[in-house]
């Protein structure tokens, strides 16, 4: 069985497998304009098609999950997705587990059309897992984890990111006040903030297919001891996090931690045995401090 092809043991065992064969990490691809600059590429489709034949290269044969950031496809249209489309076929011909940071979140009809598009076997841009934005409720986010279950996909849901602006929606309390009449809820928790709901309801799901997203750049507040599944910890590198940082801010947590770093490792680049000597540099600090 090779670590990228849906199986019994659903998303969290593929990504065990994939993790204990390749180490913890999850690489980006994130064809930042200033990096295609650097590599000596243009800011085209092209240079855009040169960046990630390197980035491929480099990482599908030694990194556990690489993580191409949409938005930076999408900046180039329909040669952009073709782009990604190409990148993600090669990937999971390489062994590499694929997560496209998309960030989707939409009322549950919408949620069925990305589950189509991105969670679905022989659909043009399917991965192994992507990320969701979860404020139209939690709930509405269940066509595509009704999907990725069924496929032994992921979906890696926003809890507490790791930039600063996003304090202050995520750490605001829930009151307990009632919505307004006609809702269909009772009333919400009182107390706990929106990130620790978010943790809260995804520690519902015990089949590994939910991940959180947890930024490793600063002390997130959340009682993680609850939830089972993945945790994606973007921040290392660019951001300021560093691999020592992980055993503190994370103490306690009982998931899979996947740390993320991209430009950090990229910046390496465009030789892509130094990309991926980078990366595996990187896996290997983690490695040190949190086995
Ligand atoms: O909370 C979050 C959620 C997602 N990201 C994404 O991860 C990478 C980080 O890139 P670096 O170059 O290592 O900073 C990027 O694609 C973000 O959109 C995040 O940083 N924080």
């Amino acid at each position: 069985m090779t670590a990228s092809r849906p199986d019994a043991a659903g998303f969290a065992g593929r990504l065990r497998t994939a993790v204990a064969e390749r180490g913890r990490l999850c690489a980006g691809i994130d064809p930042h304009p200033e990096l295609l600059e650097a590599w000596g590429l243009p800011r085209s489709a092209d240079g855009l098609a040169a960046f990630t034949d390197v980035c491929v290269r480099a990482l599908g044969r030694s990194v556990a999950v690489v993580k191409p950031q949409v938005a930076m496809f999408e900046e180039y249209g329909a040669a952009g997705l073709a782009v990604l489309e190409d990148a993600v076929a090669r990937l999971r011909e390489a062994g590499a587990l694929t997560l496209a940071d998309a960030k989707r979140g939409d009322i549950g009809s919408t949620m069925a059309a990305y589950a189509r598009a991105w969670l679905t076997d022989g659909a043009p841009l399917a991965v192994d897992a992507m990320t969701a934005v979860p404020y139209l409720g939690l709930g509405a986010l269940a066509p595509a984890v009704d999907q990725a279950r069924g496929t032994a996909r992921g979906v890696f849901v926003l809890a507490r990111t790791s930039n600063p602006e996003g304090r202050a929606v995520q750490t605001a309390r829930l009151t307990g006040d009632r919505e307004p009449a006609g809702d269909g809820g009772g009333p919400a928790p009182g107390g706990v903030s929106v990130a620790q709901s978010i943790v809260d309801g995804a520690a519902g799901d015990d089949t590994g297919t939910l991940g959180l997203v947890v930024g490793a750049t600063r002390a997130h507040g959340l009682r993680l001891d609850g939830f089972t599944g993945p945790i994606l910890a973007p921040g290392l590198g660019a951001q300021g996090a560093s691999a020592s940082d992980l055993p503190g801010i994370f103490a306690g947590a009982t998931g899979l931690l996947i740390p993320n770093s991209s430009r950090a490792i990229l910046q390496a680049g465009p030789d892509p045995d130094r990309v991926r000597a980078s990366a595996e540099r990187t896996r290997d600090g983690i490695e040190a401090v949190l086995r």
